[in-house]
């Protein structure tokens, strides 16, 4: 590798004739950076980050004081027990609840923040073309696949994806999607008529039919044969090489072991642990995440009934 040497032009920015000069001044820049900027992780960027989220439904405590990561651009898996807080959290991070206490950010800003209050529930702040929402600042581009299909009973499953194609200028998108989902043949059935499966897959094609940065998969491989089960893992590996984030909510652990970069691990509204396969076996010395994730809720039951018993 050849480096710039004296005299050749006196307003070039790095003028050496070592090339350790030349790795000393960028080391004192990436120093000067982190001295200048010490929350920003350069390797990693957070999509999404809980800071402290705590959520009661009325009277029913939810999430306690919970605080984790999504890494940029990774799939992360958020696994916990019945009732643990994913719906919940996945409903606080779609903007569908808002937190009692704590925050969420995108991207390092409050999700709240993103865009007026007039856009803030139930996907109002889609509407507009392309251009507008680019103009008005990119807004918080997240899409979501809820854990049960919420369809308008009297749509046709074209209908659904005609609508939503509509609302947000993908219209181009659906003829792929009715193929990789195997819709073809339902097009002009309403939900009613459809097996639960093909349900599912409507719910996870108007999903993927927008535009987004971030999808919220809530127990998307719900109902799915063995064969949209790996066409659904290959899209979403699909998605991420595309620069996407992409968080699954799911019970199938040795699923997505094999698709997953990262983990958080809930309990009773709690965070048990988050990090990477790699980080978490070495941490408890464990080989798979089934294991981590039994060991770690069998201590957490362990150490709660202690301490009920000494109450
Ligand atoms: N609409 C609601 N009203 C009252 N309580 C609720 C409501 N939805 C959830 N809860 C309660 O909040 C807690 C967290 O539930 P949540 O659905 O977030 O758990 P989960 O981890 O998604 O569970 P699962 O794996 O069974 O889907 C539970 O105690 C649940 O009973």
């Amino acid at each position: 590798m050849e480096f710039p040497v004296d005299g050749a032009n006196s307003n070039q920015k790095y003028m050496f004739k070592k090339p350790d000069a030349y790795a000393t001044i960028i080391l004192y820049e990436v120093s000067a950076y982190l001295v200048l900027f010490p929350g920003e992780d350069i390797a990693m960027v957070d999509a999404i980050e809980f800071r402290n989220v705590t959520y009661a439904y009325k009277r029913v405590p939810a999430l306690d004081n919970l605080s984790f990561r999504i890494p940029e651009n990774s799939i992360v898996g958020m696994i916990g027990a019945n009732g643990a807080g994913k719906t919940t959290a996945i409903r606080l991070m779609i903007r569908y609840l808002q937190p009692d206490r704590g925050s969420i950010l995108y991207k390092g800003q409050d999700i709240y923040s993103l865009l007026g209050k007039n856009h803030m529930l139930h996907g109002k702040w889609n509407c507009g073309n392309k251009k507008s929402r680019m103009q008005s600042g990119g807004g918080y581009p997240i899409t979501y696949i809820p854990d049960l299909p919420v369809v308008f009973e009297e749509l046709t499953v074209l209908e659904h994806l005609a609508f939503i194609g509509a609302m947000y200028h993908t219209e181009e998108r659906i003829d792929d999607l009715t193929d990789l989902f195997e819709l073809k043949a339902h097009l002009d059935k309403v939900p009613g008529i459809l097996s639960k499966g093909t349900r599912q897959k409507l719910s996870i094609a108007c999903a993927l039919l927008r535009e987004y940065e971030i999808l919220l998969a809530d127990e998307p491989f719900s109902g799915l044969d063995p064969k949209q089960i790996s066409v659904l893992k290959e899209r979403i590996l699909e998605e991420k090489c595309k620069g996407k984030t992409v968080i699954l909510s799911t019970h199938l652990l040795s699923l997505i072991e094999s698709i997953c970069d990262y983990y958080v691990l809930i309990d009773r509204g709690r965070l048990l642990c988050q990090g990477s396969l790699a980080e978490l076996m070495e941490l408890q010395g464990l080989s798979s995440l089934e294991k981590i994730y039994l060991q770690l809720s069998s201590q957490e039951v362990g150490e709660t009934e202690e301490t009920e018993t000494e109450d």
